[in-house]
């Protein structure tokens, strides 16, 4: 029957571990499915990456290593974590902790519009993962509601970003290793080229732009619909709208900081650093609730091993608990 057939074209050493359940997700690279550890009867999330659905071979192959070696190396509350991993020659399988609340694009399809707070809570999650990815050198570059997924189902819980398949891993360059020698013969527009590179980070700050303004609003700013300028034309200048029967109950710094993403110049465009620090982001109500899902024990990272109590140093965003 499909459950046998669901566990035969599996790998043998997966199925001696895993039960298949049914799917509860599909994205690009391949489908997600609920499975449960056989001796814990834990529930996990299995994320199969069919290699032979690419066209150019090559390209998926390297894209699922990278996004598989980024998946083992970063370790982040909110940034899904691989529990196990298998392959055989036709698919990867990326074993996942499993996230009960689904998708943030399905929750605020639910909800219309999330309250004010909820969506606060959820943004100030979100800059904290992405700005340990840009720490570690990761730009995610496809940071969208369906790759915020929820813990559970309460208003009030812990998020967690997925789906590295499109991220890059910033290496070392060339143009680098260039501007550090001496430019006895070098051609003046390597300079003025250079001014321009490294600004990856910035396209994920773009998106958050996207992702908060989708959440406050329930519509998203650029669409196909209501105007006669295609999607790409309304990105590039920047064109979007507050309509007022959905912006006008949310406060003027939450819109203040949605416009300050939604530059179109990345050197203008609010840093995640910079968007941590905005007003609307200091409220020590919602940073407290945000530590308590996000280090349940209280194992907050800090300088020595308790959780931080004395100042050694100013508090900032460096997940120092708010005083
Ligand atoms: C009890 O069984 C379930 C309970 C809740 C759900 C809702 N969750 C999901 O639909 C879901 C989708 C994609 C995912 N990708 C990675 C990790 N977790 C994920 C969870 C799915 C199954």
């Amino acid at each position: 029957d499909l459950m046998v057939d669901e566990q035969s074209n599996l790998p043998r050493e997966f199925t001696e571990k895993y039960w298949i359940s049914r799917k509860i997700g599909s994205g690009v690279c391949g489908e997600v499915k609920l499975a449960f550890e056989r001796d814990t009867c834990k529930k996990v999330a299995v994320k199969t990456i069919n290699k032979k659905d690419f066209p150019s071979i090559g390209t998926a192959t390297r894209n699922a290593e990278r996004e598989i070696e980024i998946l083992k190396k970063i370790d982040h509350p909110c940034l899904i974590k691989t529990e196990d991993f298998f392959q055989t020659d036709e698919s990867y399988y990326i074993v996942l902790e499993l996230m009960e609340g689904g998708e943030l694009f399905d929750r605020v399809k639910a909800k219309k519009q999330l309250d004010e707070s909820i969506a606060k809570l959820y943004f100030y999650q979100m800059l904290l993962a992405v700005k340990y990815l840009h720490s570690q050198g990761i730009i995610h570059r496809d940071l969208k509601p369906e790759n915020v997924l929820l813990a559970s189902d309460n208003d009030i819980c812990l998020i967690k970003i997925t789906d590295f398949n499109q991220s890059k891993i910033l290496e070392e360059t060339s143009l680098m290793r260039t501007l550090c020698g001496t430019p006895t013969y070098l051609a003046p527009e390597v300079f003025t080229d250079a001014v321009t590179v490294g600004y990856g980070r910035a396209v994920d700050c773009w998106s958050l732009g996207v992702l908060l303004f989708v959440c406050l609003g329930g519509y998203p700013p650029f669409h196909t619909e209501g105007t006669d300028m295609s999607v790409r034309e309304q990105i590039t200048q920047g064109c979007y709208r507050f309509l007022p029967s959905k912006w006008d109950c949310i406060s003027e710094q939450a819109k203040n900081l949605v416009k300050k993403l939604l530059v179109v110049d990345p050197k203008k465009r609010l840093t995640i650093e910079e968007a941590l620090q905005h007003p609307w982001m200091q409220d020590k109500q919602m940073k407290t609730t945000a530590f308590k899902i996000m280090y349940p024990g209280g194992q907050a990272p800090s300088e020595g091993d308790t959780p931080s109590t004395s100042r050694k140093r100013p508090l900032d965003d460096q997940e120092q608990p708010p005083g």
